[in-house]
């Protein structure tokens, strides 16, 4: 399941609970008479069933839905006016679910700051009102379960920042994966077109890795692939990012690079490469394929086509060099 399904989820499950709840106290408040808690409850059941629907509207970008907070931000104040303007004590019972509520449906730190916005006030007006022993263990709960709540939130952040990170890692190298290649990719294409800057890639594989696969096996294999990435992670400069293709092939997506700084850095990895002394193998060296973004290249395919086709080339030309593969010029 992926994490936009997963939080639309919660966000359902939560609002709809929350509506449920209200719902409740609004027919139990009518039995009893109670009209203002009534119309209170009505008004904030109308805010979370709002909720649910707008859950369901932008379920495709739920991450960065803002339209959560103003909903939020309306069921906090409305009970702090209501606190403040009934003078009824079972009005501060409502804060439980609404403290629940703004953590599971905002961002930790919205959801956090909201809640404590909402504590404050409330706090004042429990101390207040009721007696001071009662107010004092009502505020422990409170300040009790809004702790427990970051915790879990804070805690289920992490977890889904882990699985992501593993989702676009290499477990052999660490460097970025293929999957989160075309993303970036895709990114900075879009960027390049914007700004006009120009955008290089170099696609590079490791000379005859199939008979260093069968000299050192696998792992030898692996450790090359290993050692190498940490090597280009030192050639590299900050802005430029490196990915692992399979266990062989490397992919730079170089931004703000020309042709001539492609041809530049390219020259330098493949030297820096052919000179060092590999653990496994003593000498290795690679071939590097580059190209330039060109008119027309508005997608990954085309850069990734065009680079890996001149990785083919200058392994055709011999292994231990690099072929530049222009695209169609850019007219400025
Ligand atoms: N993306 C990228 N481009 C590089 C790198 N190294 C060199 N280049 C390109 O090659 C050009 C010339 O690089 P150098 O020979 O190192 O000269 P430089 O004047 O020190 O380059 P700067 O890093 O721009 O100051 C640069 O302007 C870049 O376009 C690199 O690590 N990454």
């Amino acid at each position: 399941m992926t994490e936009t399904r997963l939080r639309t989820l919660t966000h359902s499950a939560a609002y709809a609970l929350a509506t449920l709840f209200i719902a409740v106290l609004a027919l139990q408040n009518l039995r009893y008479g109670f009209y203002d808690l009534f119309y209170l409850a009505c008004g904030m059941a109308a805010l979370t069933l709002a909720g649910n629907v707008y859950t369901f509207i932008c379920r495709r970008h739920q991450l960065s839905a803002p339209g959560h907070l103003i909903i939020l931000i309306g069921l906090n104040s409305g009970l702090v006016a209501a606190m403040a303007t009934l003078d009824n004590p079972d009005v501060s019972h409502w804060i439980m679910p609404l403290l629940v509520l703004n953590l599971l449906i905002l961002p930790l730190r919205q959801g956090v700051t909201l809640s404590l916005l909402l504590l404050l006030p409330t706090s004042a007006l429990i101390i207040g009102r009721q007696p001071y022993a009662d107010a004092v263990i009502i505020i422990s709960g409170l300040l009790l379960l809004l702790t427990a709540a970051s915790l879990y939130a804070w805690h289920y952040d992490n977890m889904a920042q882990s699985a992501e990170d593993l989702a676009i890692t290499d477990p052999v190298t660490g460097a970025h994966n293929a999957r989160f290649l075309d993303e970036t990719l895709q990114k900075e294409i879009s960027r390049a077109i914007a700004t006009g800057h120009p955008l290089s890639v170099i696609n590079l594989g490791i000379d005859y890795a199939d008979q260093v696969e069968d000299l050192h096996g696998k792992a030898g294999l692996q450790t090359l692939f290993r050692a190498m990435t940490e090597h280009l992670f030192g050639v590299i400069r900050a802005g430029d990012t490196l990915y692992t293709l399979n266990n062989s092939e490397f992919f730079l997506i170089l931004p703000f690079t020309p042709e001539e700084g492609v041809r530049v850095i390219a020259e330098r990895i493949r030297r820096t490469i052919a000179e060092h002394d590999w653990h496994v193998t003593g000498k290795t060296t690679v071939s590097l394929g580059c190209t330039s973004r060109g008119a027309g290249d508005t997608r990954t395919d085309s850069l990734r086509k065009r680079a890996h086709d001149a990785m083919e080339e200058a392994r055709r030309k011999g292994a231990d060099s690099a072929w530049f593969s222009p695209g169609a010029p850019i007219s400025a």
